[in-house]
């Protein structure tokens, strides 16, 4: 089935039949999703660091790129399909890990809807070392679609491989070790309202169900829970050094992809110390405030990964958007807080929405301007605005 056929599924049924009144646009999704979240969960995944400027730079990025269009290609059929880690996947389209995406869903179990969302669309999801339900219950919903497995490196070693072990047995695919965050960045809307230490205390199955940090307990924490959350905020954040690179990698035979790498010659370094991928993101203008966006900084990176796979995320909003990454050398392209809010909208229903609409909009993106495979998206499709 092309994606492009949502679009009939949608003219033939009404928005109605795929979900009442579900938004067909971006700043609706955004409204709509504030209007239905708490306002503390709002706050943090809306928020980013320092005025947002970076963040908003992510999504102003792909505005001053324009797709060239050509004709009598005759691009009915697409094929959208990429060849990753020894799996064909049936879109260049992955989940971004997103930490409290447990708490987006209005049942309190936004992981799950997460990967049966993954499930049902064959978009692969990483799961985020911070979750509501465990890794082995967020792999039970995925059935045949691919999982990755994020890690937050803690301090602490000994739960590091415990972690990437226990996702290695459940089947995740690969590794994917998120290098920005050791440290939360300066986040004003969560300074605001200081509800940030209450909603990762949500989210910590991953850790009060490993064997190791409950070893680094004197009580278990289902008997006390402040003292798991405060053991968790001093072990949480590993600020690794090249030289912990060689320990990560010997950490799995899995995929080793390294989340956070913007710098053409940390590309490179990370490459030649065998990493599988590198993943070019600024945490969706998360974390520090002041930089370039992503999008600028991915075709450097994509050239120092000289033919390694080139992960991208921060500020996808449409399928114009994955095209214009992907034509700027991206093998995948990264949902982050879009399906955050499909998640908030409509749980597992919801972020299938987004997922297909995104993906409906790239297809039809490609055969209207006559793109209509992977490798002729290449930078000479695009010209600067
Ligand atoms: C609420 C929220 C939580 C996040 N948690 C994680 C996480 O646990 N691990 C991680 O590597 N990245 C995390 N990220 C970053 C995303 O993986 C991704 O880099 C970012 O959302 C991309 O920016 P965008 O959503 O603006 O497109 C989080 C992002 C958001 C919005
Ligand atoms: C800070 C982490 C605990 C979660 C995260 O990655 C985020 O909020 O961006």
């Amino acid at each position: 089935m092309a994606f492009a056929d949502y679009q009939n599924e949608i003219y033939l049924n009404g928005l109605g039949g795929v979900l009442p009144s579900f938004p067909m646009d971006f700043a609706e999704l955004e409204a709509r999703a504030q209007a239905a979240l708490p306002p503390s969960v709002w706050s943090y995944v809306a928020g980013g660091a320092g005025d947002e400027h970076t963040q908003r730079a992510n999504i102003a990025a792909f505005g001053r790129w324009g797709l060239i269009p050509r004709m009598f290609v005759g691009a009915s059929q697409r094929d959208l399909t990429v060849e990753m880690f020894g799996m064909t996947l049936p879109s260049p389209v992955f989940l971004a890990p997103i930490g409290v995406i447990g708490l987006c869903a209005q049942d309190g179990h936004g992981d799950l809807a997460t990967a049966r969302a993954a499930a049902r669309t064959g978009v692969p999801m990483i799961a985020s070392t911070l979750s509501v339900d465990p890794m082995e219950r967020v792999a039970d919903e995925l059935g045949d679609t691919p999982g990755f497995f994020q890690l937050y490196t803690p301090t602490d070693r000994g739960l590091a491989e415990s972690l990437v072990h226990r996702a290695e047995r459940v089947g995740y695919k690969g590794i994917v070790v998120t290098l920005d965050t050791w440290i939360t960045g300066w986040r004003p809307r969560d300074l605001a309202t200081s509800n940030f230490p209450q909603l990762r205390g949500h989210c910590l199955a991953n850790y009060t169900s490993d064997p190791v940090f409950r070893a680094g307990l004197n009580r278990p924490p289902e008997d006390d829970p402040q003292a798991a959350i405060l053991h968790w905020t001093q072990i949480f954040g590993n600020p690794l050094t090249w030289k912990d690179l060689g320990w990560l990698r010997s950490l799995t035979d899995l995929p080793l992809i390294v989340k956070g790498i913007c710098h053409p010659e940390d590309a490179r370094r990370a490459r030649d110390a065998g990493v599988d991928a590198i993943y070019c993101s600024n945490h969706g203008g998360r974390q520090a405030n002041g930089g370039l966006p992503a999008l600028n900084v991915l075709p450097a990176v994509v050239e120092a990964a000289d033919g390694l796979p080139v992960l991208f995320d921060s500020g996808v909003r449409s399928g114009a958007d994955v095209v214009k990454a992907l034509a700027l050398g991206a093998s995948a392209v990264g949902i982050g807080r879009p399906y955050a809010y499909g998640c908030a909208l409509g749980g597992t229903d919801g972020i299938v929405h987004v997922l297909r609409a995104l993906l409906a909009e790239a297809d039809l993106i490609m055969a209207v301007d006559g793109y209509p495979t992977l490798e002729d998206l290449v930078p000479e499709a695009l010209q600067a605005v």
